[in-house]
């Protein structure tokens, strides 16, 4: 056993989950919970009372936070400690969204003022490119942007531009591209002129295949449609870590916006790599994005665990993980502007705990991160949600919803509103098969017909979820929202000990793909691989017309 598994704490916990009653039960008995089990934070609000929890339960998973030092975790972030061990880096996204008179130190220096700069940097190149002053190879002003990255340097500027699509105010277009399927780019690529369209190359490492692959043929798509290379320049600008492989590739090195090696790629939209989104809704908004995310920061480093919230998610979320054997978790988002998110945080979270060692490389005898999927409401409900009431997983649900609409039309987000809430309440409460067999009471059916009916009709119910509200979708609230998901990612991979900010198991899949590749292109057919590896590789080869 880990000291995680044998200590008292947990084996309090894992008895306490035994000797929960029915959440029906738990709101019957008590008028208060939704007051008792709710929250308000940096412009979000969390009724967390339908969940299996008491204050019993709460009280033993605030205690293993106390046990398993989660505060102390929690300053060392902010602190810049290396605490992404494997790699020897600080996890410092905090530090992106901090008051420009903060200090904040990492790899010996006060990093706050590069921060301030590459913000100065972006909002005079925003101001460049919106005003016309920026022009392409034959005089005209930008129309298109094409961002050019996958993974952390895609997800966060595709999803947070949708989400904040009411806010676009620049009269850009942007067009994201990440799959090296060069499908992705050339449909792309059709729609738009060259002498308009300008791209951002975003990655951190400028390693990455799929990006430079498609860099390349943003490239020559430019110059076979009449740019030159001398104005390569006016149309490519790029955003890394990697300042020198970038010069090499041949971006000029006013237009590379530097990024740092105390940024994780899943945490890095609130950098130059959030560039698109700037270029979409301006500096203003952009700001107030990181606003939003700074209030959430204070809040998760200030707060007492009881009433913290991300504090809270995280431990909801691990209770069902670790101890009602919840392999997922689902995010329901119901707003159309943010039905990307549930995407987002699926990289978020699962490349963040999806880990199966602890920090000193002991193997780990709990489960750690869930598989994290989801999507829109109210389609889901015609579709995934019937294994959500009556499926035998257990699958904790967040719904996430803006009070108000930014299309107020009749009755459409009354009625949101009440697919949203109804869904919880169904899943908390379900159905009995006394309550299923009175539904059926004036049925023309025979007794045993209707039990028969009726024992399909029951819905356990008990099924937990947890309801974020906003009054309205704004840069502040989602930079507040994004910032919450963060948080709740690191508790939960503090309490398991693991390190939450590295991605091994992408770079082998990196690593191995460059490989085939090699073998796919080689003169002779491949044969020291594993015989599926061969056969595939060569079947690819041959088929080739
Ligand atoms: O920004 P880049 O260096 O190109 O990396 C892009 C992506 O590469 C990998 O897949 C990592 O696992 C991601 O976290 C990262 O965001």
């Amino acid at each position: 056993m880990t000291h995680l598994t044998e200590s008292s704490i947990w084996q309090a916990l894992a008895k306490h989950s035994l000797q929960l009653p029915h959440m029906r039960e738990m709101f019957a008995k008590d008028s208060q919970r939704f007051e008792a089990m709710s929250l308000s934070a940096c412009g979000l609000f969390l009724d967390y009372s339908k969940n299996r929890a008491t204050t019993e339960t709460l009280e033993l998973l605030f205690k293993l936070a106390e046990e398993t030092e989660l505060k102390d975790k929690i300053c060392a972030m902010f602190a810049g400690d290396l605490i992404n061990t494997t790699e020897q880096r600080a996890v410092l996204h905090t530090a992106l969204r901090a008051d420009a008179d903060q200090e904040i130190q990492a790899e010996g220096r006060d990093i706050v003022p590069e921060v301030q700069q590459t913000l100065a940097k972006m909002e005079a190149f925003v101001d460049s490119v919106v005003s016309g002053q920026w022009r392409g190879y034959t005089g005209k002003a930008i129309t298109d942007i094409v961002s050019i990255g996958i993974g952390g340097s895609f997800l966060g500027p595709k999803i947070i531009s949708q989400g904040l699509r009411p806010y676009w105010n620049t009269g850009l277009a942007c067009h994201f591209v990440a799959n090296v399927d060069g499908t992705a780019i050339s449909e792309k690529l059709k729609l738009l002129n060259p002498e308009t369209t300008l791209f951002v190359m975003s990655s951190k490492s400028f390693g990455t295949q799929e990006t430079l692959t498609n860099t390349l043929s943003a490239k020559a798509w430019f110059l076979k449609l009449g740019g030159s290379q001398s104005e390569v320049a006016k149309h490519f600008v790029a955003v890394t870590s990697n300042v020198t492989k970038a010069t090499e590739f041949g971006i000029a090195t006013d237009n590379i916006f530097p990024m740092w090696d105390w940024v994780g790629g899943r945490y890095s939209l609130w950098s130059a790599i959030g560039l698109p989104i700037a270029l979409l809704v301006g500096m203003d908004n952009f700001r107030a994005l990181l606003r939003g995310a700074h209030e959430m920061d204070e809040h998760f480093a200030k707060a007492p665990l009881r009433e913290n919230m991300p504090v809270i998610m995280g431990l909801l979320s691990l209770w069902y993980g670790n101890f009602f054997n919840a392999q997922s978790h689902v995010v329901l988002t119901y707003d159309h502007y943010l039905r990307g998110l549930p995407a987002y945080f699926q990289q978020l979270d699962m490349e963040s705990n999806g880990k199966s060692v602890t920090l000193d490389g002991t193997r780990v005898d709990y489960s750690t991160g869930p598989v994290i999927w989801g999507g829109e409401g109210t389609n889901g409900q015609h579709a995934y949600h019937q294994l959500l009431h009556q499926g035998t997983a257990l699958i904790p649900a967040d719904f996430i919803m803006p009070l108000n609409s930014h299309n107020p039309l009749g009755e459409h987000h009354a009625q949101l509103a009440s697919n949203c809430f109804g869904q919880t309440q169904a899943l908390m409460q379900g159905r009995t098969l006394d309550e299923a067999m009175a539904e059926l009471a004036g049925a023309q059916l025979s007794d045993e017909e209707k039990l028969l009916i009726a024992k399909h009709k029951v819905m356990p119910g008990n099924k937990p979820s947890n309801t974020l509200l906003m009054d309205k979708l704004t840069p502040q609230t989602l930079g507040a929202l994004i910032a919450l998901y963060e948080h709740r990612t690191l508790v939960q991979g503090a309490i398991w000990q693991i390190n939450s900010f590295d991605q091994w198991g992408v770079e082998l899949g990196k690593n191995l793909g460059n490989d085939v590749l090699a073998r796919i292109g080689a003169p002779q057919a491949a044969t020291e691989l594993d015989a599926s590896s061969n056969g595939l590789i060569n079947l690819y080869r041959q088929r080739q017309i």
